[in-house]
Order: structure tokens, then sequence, then C-alpha cells
């Protein structure tokens, strides 16, 4: 997961004893949760689904605030979606491993590559495919051939401008994992879900109280398509609003993105075009009424980025965010404080914050 990093507005600066002291005629937290797609938006959802099973002082609400049992999509929606993303993985494997002029062990997997590149290719492709013990046993041998393991290797590198990796894809890629995900009876497991890659179409309502304090989150679709939404979204969301609720902008940002070039301005990464988005978005009119909280998310999959040799020159995109000495240490021995790099992405939007004089001086960021 990752870190938090707020504006806080005037009226909502309350201490948590406040807090307490206010429950009974307080009004609903409302979160406006918006971000680039993939960012790991439903996955908070996700998550905070799964500690109301575990917490009992978490509950999952219906829309008049009583207590809802999770009822769960279709697990057939589950199934596919998650042998989709399978699939979606292989695509890029047989692509990059075309693109880097890598060739297969075993001119089976060659074939097979192609099949896979045809069947993501065509809009129903994958619903066409007869999941059989044959097909299973290809996909074991392809995902066993060197040139994927070699390809695996160079992992954080995998670069192809309109398909990239999700980052829950680690979880599904073994051997063990193919095989479960694309056996007969594969029923997905909470982990499963968490790890899996569905984006969210316009945007879904979820409520949720916890340790007594009534949370209302608006999960907003990332994708392109949906962000040119975002605004009519953000006006029908504040119109909503009642006498004593509190509303606040959460912007989830991938640190993870901090390398990842933009497909159409590859000098810029996605996380540069994140906190555009996020300048974009402070300039509506309803934002200046509310709080806004950066949840910088992905913090596993930055200090692993860092951690990669590979990826040690693409510290260049944090550069005016490092001091010379932090900068220069890790270029040369890629030895970095974790603390100081998180701080470099968090940086980065703060300045943007600061530069469209969107900042008070009641800013926390932690
Ligand atoms: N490694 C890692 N993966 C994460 C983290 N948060 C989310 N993911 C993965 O990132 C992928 C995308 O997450 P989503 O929650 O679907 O992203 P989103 O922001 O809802 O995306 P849209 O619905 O398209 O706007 C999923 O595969 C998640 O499992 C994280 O902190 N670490
Ligand atoms: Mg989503």
């Amino acid at each position: 997961m990752g870190q938090l990093c707020g504006r806080n507005e005037r009226k909502n600066n309350r201490s948590p004893d406040d807090r307490n002291g206010h429950k009974t005629n307080a009004g609903i937290s409302r979160f406006f949760m918006t971000g680039m797609g993939s960012a790991g938006k439903s996955t908070i959802i996700r998550q905070l689904q799964l500690l109301c099973q575990q917490n009992k002082d978490y509950k999952l609400c219906n829309s008049d605030w009583s207590e809802m049992t999770l009822t769960d999509i279709d697990k057939c929606v589950w199934v596919n979606t998650i042998r989709r993303n399978v699939l979606d993985c292989f695509d890029i494997f047989a692509k990059q491993i075309q693109q880097n002029n890598m060739t297969y062990s075993d001119s089976d997997n060659t074939k097979f590559a192609l099949r896979i590149e045809q069947l993501c290719d065509e809009e129903n492709g994958i619903d066409d495919i007869d999941i059989d013990e044959d097909f299973q046993k290809s996909m074991i041998k392809y995902f066993e051939d060197q040139a994927v393991k070699d390809l695996l290797k160079k992992w954080n590198k995998i670069d192809l401008p309109h398909k990239k990796l999700f980052d829950g894809a680690h979880h599904f890629l073994t051997s063990d994992k193919i095989s479960e995900v694309f056996s007969q009876n594969y029923d997905p497991t909470d982990t499963d879900k968490i790890h899996c890659r569905k984006p969210t179409m316009k945007k879904d309502k979820y409520r949720f109280i916890l340790n007594g304090t009534k949370i209302e989150i608006d999960d907003v679709g990332g994708q392109k398509s949906e962000l040119m939404r975002v605004s009519d979204y953000l006006h029908h969301w504040s119109f909503d609003t009642q006498e004593n609720d509190q509303n606040f902008i959460l912007l989830v940002v991938s640190m993870s993105d901090y390398n990842v070039p933009h497909a159409e301005y590859p000098k810029y990464t996605l996380l540069d075009e994140s906190s555009e988005y996020m300048k974009l978005l402070l300039n509506n009119g309803i934002a200046d009424k509310c709080g806004l909280l950066i949840f910088f998310n992905k913090k596993d999959r930055f200090k692993e980025k860092l951690a990669d040799e590979q990826c040690r020159d693409d510290i260049h995109y944090l550069k005016d965010y490092l001091a010379r000495e932090a900068y220069q240490d890790y270029q040369t021995s890629g030895k970095f404080n974790e603390n100081v790099m998180n701080h470099a992405i968090t940086a980065k939007f703060l300045d943007k914050l600061y530069s469209s004089q969107k900042v008070d001086k009641r800013n926390y960021c932690r």
C-alpha cells in the first residue's frame, strides 16, 4: 500500500478527541476517490470490504446505513476476469519477446505465442477459447520457456507503449497458480480478487462504518474514457452533500509510475500525468470546498524498482526532488534511504500544489 499526504480544509481540521465528541450528530465523511487508471482505488475498497469481515468495529453498509453482507459479483465473472488478466500478461510477453528479438526454445511455444496474440487482439477472442487440459498444458509449457524466464528477469523493464503489466500480476505468475486459474474447478480466493485487475466503469458508491464513523466512498474509474466524465461526477457528488457532511477528494497515486514513460509524451512519466491531473482537478470550483487527501499507493512496487539495478538510471525522473548527495549515492551504489525516496515523490505533488496556489499553511504531509 502506501502513505498519505493531505491538504486540510479549515472546517475539517479537528482533533481525534473532537471527532469522538461529535459522533452522535456528526455527518458523513464523504470521499470522492479518483486518480489515474490502475492506481489501486478499487483495491482499497476490496481491502476495506475484507476488513469488514474480520473486524467487528468495521461494517459494510447499505444506502440506509444498515449493515449488509458482501454480495459478491458472480464467481464466473471473477474467473473470466482473472483468466483474462493472465492471458493479457502472456500477450505482453509474446509482444515484448518479439520486440526484443528473443527466440523461444521450443517451436510449439512460438506457435502458442501467435495464438495468444491473435486471441487477445480479437474483441471476444478470449471468450471463444476452449479451456481444456491441452490449453492448460500449453500455457505452462509457454510460461516455462527460457525466453519467458529471461524476460521475467527484466520484469520492471517490460515496456510496451499501450499495454502495461498490472501490478498484481506477480501473484498469478507461477506455474502452480496458472494451472489453478485454468483448471475446471477454479474458485478465486479473496487474495486472488485483491490482486486481480478489473477496471472500474463509471463510478461505484460504497458505505462503511469504521469505529463508529460513517464513511462514504465514490470509487471513480480512472481509464481515459472515464476521466473525461470526472467533472460531471464531481458536480453530482457535491450536489448530494447534506448538512454536517465533510467532503474530501481522495487522490490515489501509484508511486510505481515514477519511471513509466507516458505513451504519447515519453519525456514525461505516468507520475507526471497524475500530478497534472491533480492540478486540473483542483481548478474545479468544487474542489475549493473539499479537503484533499493524497494516498501514495504501491509503495512496495516503488521500493522493488528502486532496488532493481536495471531501473537505476530512471532516478533522473526524480532528480529535481532529491538532494544532490542522495541522488549521486543512489546512482553510483544503488543504496537509498526509503523515506528520502518517498519524500521525493510527495515533493513532486506538493510542488504542483504550491505552484497552483492550492495550498494553505495548514497542510500536513505524512
Ligand atoms: N503491488 C501492488 N499492487 C497493487 C497495489 N494496489 C493495487 N495494486 C494492483 O494494481 C492493479 C490495479 O488496481 P485497481 O484497484 O484495479 O486500480 P484502479 O485505480 O481501481 O483502476 P481503475 O478502476 O481503472 O481506475 C490490481 O492488479 C491491484 O492488485 C499495491 O499497493 N501494490
Ligand atoms: Mg477501479
